[in-house]
């Protein structure tokens, strides 16, 4: 199989390490990257070669393009016609729909869209695929091959893509918040900042691995830290009193709102 990435920036590169981990060939990925101090780097550090983008699609069996939403209009513009036959094209773009991906590229062409999140940057990503009207199983399968070298894969029909967005695609910066705001907490019961860190740092970990292994519901899992009378009830009570669920509820529409938002044609 020969991969292109078009555009390595943060998460292109991501893909390009895990790829190439998994045991892909560099001799088998091409990269198109038009910050040059950037693609030289990225050429020296993983061993791959770089085109331009229509050269560099000319001889891919998959193309996948990491480029930010604003700048998918002009690109897809350029490689369209350089595009092999029988190739697809991957787009990680949020918010840029099968719909805008198939109008701007040649009638036919197969198109497989992604919903993935930044803990693709350590190989832990969730990512979210649907097909195109041209794309089949086999699009689905090989784009899911790909993306299981950075993580986990679902398919998902595309009118769910904005929930997903909402939930995993923005979800690790919830977390982060969380955590975030966890740390100042530490620091105003009077903890070095440090230590704080590490501490919740290691209970974020801790948490999220336990849900993992024990596949226990995240209900029965709080429910085992809660000693009666106990410090957890009484976090949790002001949590309850200042409406946090909630509060997560309505976060999560408004994310999804703006998706829908970002994905209509301007
Ligand atoms: N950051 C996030 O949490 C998530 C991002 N995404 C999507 O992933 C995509 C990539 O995001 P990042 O890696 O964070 O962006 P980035 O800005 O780090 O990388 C984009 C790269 O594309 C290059 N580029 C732009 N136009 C080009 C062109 N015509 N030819 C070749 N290279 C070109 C830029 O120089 C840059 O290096 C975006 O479309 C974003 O919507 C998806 C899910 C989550
Ligand atoms: O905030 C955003 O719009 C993008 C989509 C998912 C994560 N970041």
């Amino acid at each position: 199989m020969s991969v292109t990435i078009v555009g390595v920036g943060r998460l292109g590169e991501a893909l390009l390490a895990g790829l190439l981990r998994s045991g892909v060939e560099p001799k088998e990925i091409v990269v198109a990257e038009k910050d040059p101090a950037r693609v030289a780097r990225i050429c020296a550090q993983h061993g791959v070669t770089a085109a331009t983008p229509d050269e560099a699609v000319a001889g891919a069996d998959v193309v996948i393009v990491a480029v930010k939403p604003h700048d998918m209009a002009g690109l897809l513009a350029d490689i369209g016609a350089a595009l092999a036959p029988g190739a697809f094209v991957v787009s990680l773009a949020a918010g840029i729909t099968l719909t805008f991906l198939q109008d701007a590229l040649p009638a036919g062409t197969p198109v497989v869209r992604v919903m993935t999140n930044t803990p693709l940057l350590v190989g832990a990503a969730m990512s979210a695929i649907c097909a195109g009207r041209h794309a089949g199983d086999d699009e689905l399968a090989r784009t899911e091959e790909l993306l299981a070298a950075v993580g986990r894969v679902v398919r998902v029909p595309e009118s769910q893509l904005d929930a997903v967005t909402a939930l995993s695609g923005s979800g690790p910066a919830y977390f982060f918040y969380l955590v975030d705001a966890m740390i100042e907490a530490g620091v105003l019961l009077g903890l070095p900042r440090p230590l704080a860190t590490e501490l919740m740092v290691q209970t974020a970990l801790g948490s999220a691995q336990m849900l993992r292994e024990t596949s226990e519901h995240p209900a029965l899992l709080r429910e085992a830290v809660t000693s009666p009378a106990g410090t957890t009830a009484a976090a949790l009570r002001e949590f309850d009193r200042q409406a946090v669920r909630g509060a997560i509820l309505d976060a999560l529409v408004a994310a999804r709102d703006r998706s829908v938002e970002l994905g209509r044609p301007s």
